[in-house]
């Protein structure tokens, strides 16, 4: 097997890298990196003692490999990890002084070492070799010599190295010295597996294929030399036998695909021309190297040519069930059961409360499986209304199976009959365990007024009431379970159904009434009657204070400096000689940009929204906002407004000025693309629009109430982490704010608790910030590794990295819209000032959205341009994939030019 060493930058692992079914770490931090990224392969995670090893394992590495020196002679207590979890590793010294460690000898020496070390303590052997030792090694193999790596072989055929459990030997090289083809190939005819840098692999060193081919000791036993594919799905089910050649196995791993090669057209990209693509998920060979499996995820009615999921029928069980919810929350069938489930999250928690309880207290064996297949219908319906699929399900389960410490167990007292934990801890030690069940951490400086208990789960959170203490819920992550580490992932429960149902009828009153329904619902919602809705450039601007104007044109110069840089050329790139591909971009002609106006006037947004589109040059840039109560426009909205060369602004607030600019009135321009943040009745309204042809209208991304992340540890400044958490916080009831203390003492929680408590009572909407900090709440993890993992997972709107040495976290930041790096760099300088964009994704969606920039406001257009002596190199390969194809029209269009060539 070809197992690539890691170094960082562990995104190596997206790459083709990643689909290979075991890597190497070039050490810990690397490791639970490549873990924390989600990486596929199995994580061979070197560890410094056995309590590392234990914390490598925990966190989901396959395997910990120890340097033998350290833990081989006894001197490492690794009782309760299992021998296949523990390596152990060798480098014999091989300095060429010929003490007899040299060359194969040292090899030979190094797994008698292992032998003596007692390798029953490990499942496996890493030897890390100089290329001499290899090559004597491999030299001495090839002569049939009782040594070196032909001992090695005996050793990995008998399976044992010291008779008592199966041993695999891994085999390295250091000191910078490469592979060969040869050399993988003589090693895998050895039993080993082949450890090798995965900077020697890929464009600059070894053909990836061709190197996992060789490592693996894959060899066709076919006359055409091609070898057999199994092709799996995610839970390992067989989707049907196809071929592959080290050809379309460069082609699978370079496009991360399902490419195979046809026996009768050769190179075949599955699902090319029909749209069942697959996502290949990994690559592995058998144990005798004569079949090749692929895992992958399988687009469109299935892999098989008859529109069946596999060659051998439909999808079964629990793969059938999956797949049959994820169709209906595609599109349900109106009235359906399961889609009145997704529409109301109440009716679905009470389900699975209902068949929980009943699966618990079924006693005979068909009630049980009655019982547990009502229970998983449910829980699937509940993953799949998070975006949860089985098989997502599935890596959580193999990654508890990966642990080596277990929990005790117990149930939560609400669920058994064990007596409650006490309400309020009332020492340090009891603050440093809190319970989730217990929201009432006291401080020294807090004052302990009894807040209402809450669960995770079950969240009976109400704001706090003038005097009582204001405070974050804080949780201590090793005490969550599962669901409960997944319940402060999700954001505050919004009734999606019914802002929908509040926001149709005003999308359709406006559509069918235009100015008239937007000036009523404007009368209604902002309370003001207005006489028009639309003023157009230019505008009356009225005199701003001199410190204000001069703010402003800061920031503006700061915003519109960063989203300048940001403009690319065209990318033109000469594929073929005389064959010339290109990609421009330009400006969407009209945008609508929606300026929030309801509880805060905020100006900045119209900067964020303004300086890109003008920077992109957006022909017609129409703003809206609400009218304040005397129907007049915030003179700094309006300056900013002029500034960005907006061309209309519009009176109007909420879904009615959305529907306005996405369907068109009498008087308000209709726009091509909406952009820029709003409550959660401008977020359904977007998203209505997004959906209906009619109004063909794109919008910017889900931009909902503001959320922050801050990280800090004991370096952290208390003061500066409450500032930065209430900043966000005072932005309206629904904002979620989320603190992740890194190994921080009850003193130091206490501190920073005090800090959020002292400001907030000082705050002008310190009613606002009542209601949000108690929705919020602060998380107690073991290390910044954890804190890490946990942001990635929650995939904040903004991301604060108080900690040490915060710019060296960057580079492990997978999910957040915006960073903020070290104590100096507060939120509110991005909010306003320093040059990136505030409108961002909340809710989780910075997992797969960006924030608001130049790009935004531009679409990519490409073109090519052929010569004749272009087309008369591209013709023939046209011309083939034409017949493929049977479209018969397309190949003439190159023929009929070929043929006057
Ligand atoms: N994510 C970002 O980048 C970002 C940036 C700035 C602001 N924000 C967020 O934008 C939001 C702004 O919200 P806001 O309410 O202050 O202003 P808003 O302008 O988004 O909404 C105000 C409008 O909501 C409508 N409305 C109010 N009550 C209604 C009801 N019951 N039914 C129908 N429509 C109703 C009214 O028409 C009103 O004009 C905040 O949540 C803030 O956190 C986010
Ligand atoms: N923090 C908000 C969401 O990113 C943007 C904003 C505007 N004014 C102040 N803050």
């Amino acid at each position: 097997m070809l197992v690539p060493k890691i170094t960082t930058p562990v995104q190596a692992l997206q790459g083709p890298i990643g689909l290979l079914p075991a890597v190497l770490c070039a050490d810990g931090a690397t490791a639970a990196a490549a873990i924390d990224g989600g990486c596929a392969a199995a994580v061979w995670a070197p560890a410094a003692s056995a309590e590392a090893a234990r914390a490598l394992l925990d966190a989901g590495a396959a395997v910990a490999v120890l340097d033998a020196a350290a833990a081989g002679a006894g001197g490492m207590d690794a009782s309760g990890i299992d021998a296949s979890r523990i390596a152990l590793r060798y480098a014999p010294d091989g300095d060429g002084d010929g003490d007899g460690d040299d060359g194969a000898q040292g090899v030979a020496r190094a797994l008698e070492a292992a032998r003596a070390d007692g390798v029953a303590r490990a499942g496996a052997v890493v030897l890390e070799l100089t290329a001499a030792q290899l090559a004597a090694a491999t030299a001495a193999a090839a002569g049939g010599e009782r040594s070196a790596l032909a001992g090695l072989a005996r050793a990995a055929e008998a399976r044992v190295l010291d008779g008592s459990g199966p041993v695999r030997v891994l085999v390295g090289l250091r000191g910078g010295a490469a592979w060969t083809l040869g050399a993988l190939a003589a090693v895998a005819a050895a039993g080993a597996d082949a450890v090798v840098a995965g900077d020697q692999l890929g464009a600059a060193g070894l053909p990836l294929a061709e190197a996992f081919i060789a490592a693996s000791g894959l060899a066709s036993d076919r006359a055409d030399g091609l070898l057999t594919t199994a092709v799996v799905d995610e839970q390992g089910v067989c989707l049907g036998v196809v071929y592959s050649n080290a050809e379309s196995l460069a082609a699978a791993l370079a496009a991360g695909q399902g490419v195979y090669w046809s026996r009768k057209r050769g190179l075949w990209r599955k699902g090319l021309t029909s749209g069942a693509t697959q996502t290949l998920l990994g690559v592995a060979a058998d144990c005798d190297g004569d079949v090749l499996c692929f895992r992958v995820r399988q687009a469109g009615a299935g892999f098989c040519h008859r529109g069946t999921r596999t060659c051998f029928g439909p999808a079964a069980g629990l793969a059938r069930l999956a797949q049959t919810v994820a169709e209906r929350r595609a599109r349900a069938p109106e009235g359906s059961y399961t889609r009145r489930l997704f529409g109301d999250a109440a009716l679905l928690r009470a389900k699975l409360l209902e068949e929980a309880a009943e699966l618990a207290d079924a006693a005979a064996p068909a009630d049980v499986a009655f019982e547990a297949a009502d229970l998983l219908y449910f829980a699937m319906v509940k993953c799949a209304a998070h975006g949860v699929s089985l098989a997502d399900v599935e890596r959580s389960l193999d990654r508890k199976h990966l642990r080596v410490t277990r929990r005790p167990g117990n149930a939560k007292p609400q669920f058994s009959s064990a007596p409650a934990l006490p309400a309020v801890a009332t020492t340090a030690s009891a603050l440093d365990t809190t319970s989730v069940l217990d929201t009432s951490v006291p401080s020294s400086s807090v004052p302990r007024t009894s807040i209402p208990r809450t669960s995770i789960l079950n969240p009976a959170i109400r704001p706090a009431r003038p005097g009582e203490p204001i405070r974050m819920r804080v949780f201590a992550a090793a005490d969550l379970s599962p669901a409960e580490r997944a319940a402060l992932l999700q954001r505050p429960i919004v009734d999606s159904a019914e802002i929908m149902r509040r926001v149709r009828p005003i999308v359709d009153a406006v559509r069918a009434n235009g100015d008239a329904a937007v000036l009523e619902l404007t009368e209604k919602f902002d309370r003001v009657r207005l006489a028009q809705t639309v003023v157009r450039a230019p505008f009356d601007v009225p005199a701003l204070p001199a410190p204000v104007r001069a703010a402003i044109d800061q920031a503006y110069a700061n915003v519109r400096a960063f989203h300048a840089a940001q403009l690319e050329p065209p990318t033109r790139v000469e594929t073929m000689p005389g064959v010339t591909c290109t990609r421009f971009s330009r400006a969407i002609e009209r945008v609508g940009l929606y300026v929030p106006g309801g509880t805060a006037v905020l100006p900045s947004s119209a900067l964020m929204l303004g300086v890109p589109a003008q920077v992109a040059g957006c022909r017609e840039i129409v703003l809206a906002t609400p009218p304040r109560a005397d129907g007049s426009i915030v003179p700094e909205v309006l300056y900013v407004a002029h500034k960005v060369g907006a061309t209309a602004i519009v009176k109007a607030g909420g879904a009615q000025a959305i529907a306005a600019m996405a369907y068109g009135t009498e008087s308000v321009p209709k726009v091509d693309k909406i952009c820029g943040p709003g409550n959660q009745y401008v977020t359904a309204a977007k998203m209505l629009a997004q959906n209906d042809t009619a109004a063909m209208v794109a919008i910017d991304m889900p931009a909902g109430p503001s959320e922050l992340l801050v990280i800090a540890d004991a370096t952290s400044n208390p003061a500066y982490v409450a500032s930065d958490l209430l900043s966000q916080a005072e932005h309206g009831p629904d904002s979620q704010v989320v603190l992740l203390a890194v190994d921080l003492s009850a003193a130091q929680l206490a501190a920073i608790e005090a800090e959020v408590h002292a400001q907030a009572e000082r705050l002008p909407r310190v009613d606002v910030v009542r209601q949000s900090i108690p929705k919020s709440f602060c998380l107690q993890v073991a290390s910044l590794r954890d804190a890490l993992a946990f942001s990635n997972a929650y995939a904040p709107e903004h991301l604060i990295l108080h900690n040490d040495r915060a710019a060296d976290c960057v580079a492990d930041v997978v999910n957040a819209g915006s960073v903020f790096v070290g104590p100096y760099s507060p939120e509110s300088c991005g909010d306003y000032a320093s040059g990136t964009n505030h409108t961002l994704p909340t809710y989780g969606f910075s997992r797969m959205y960006s924030g608001v920039s130049t790009a935004t406001f531009l679409k990519h257009i490409t073109s090519q341009e052929l010569t004749r002596d272009g087309l008369a190199n591209i013709g023939p390969t046209v011309m083939a994939l034409a017949e493929v194809e049977e479209l018969e029209a397309h190949r003439n269009a190159v023929a009929i030019r070929l043929a006057d060539i």
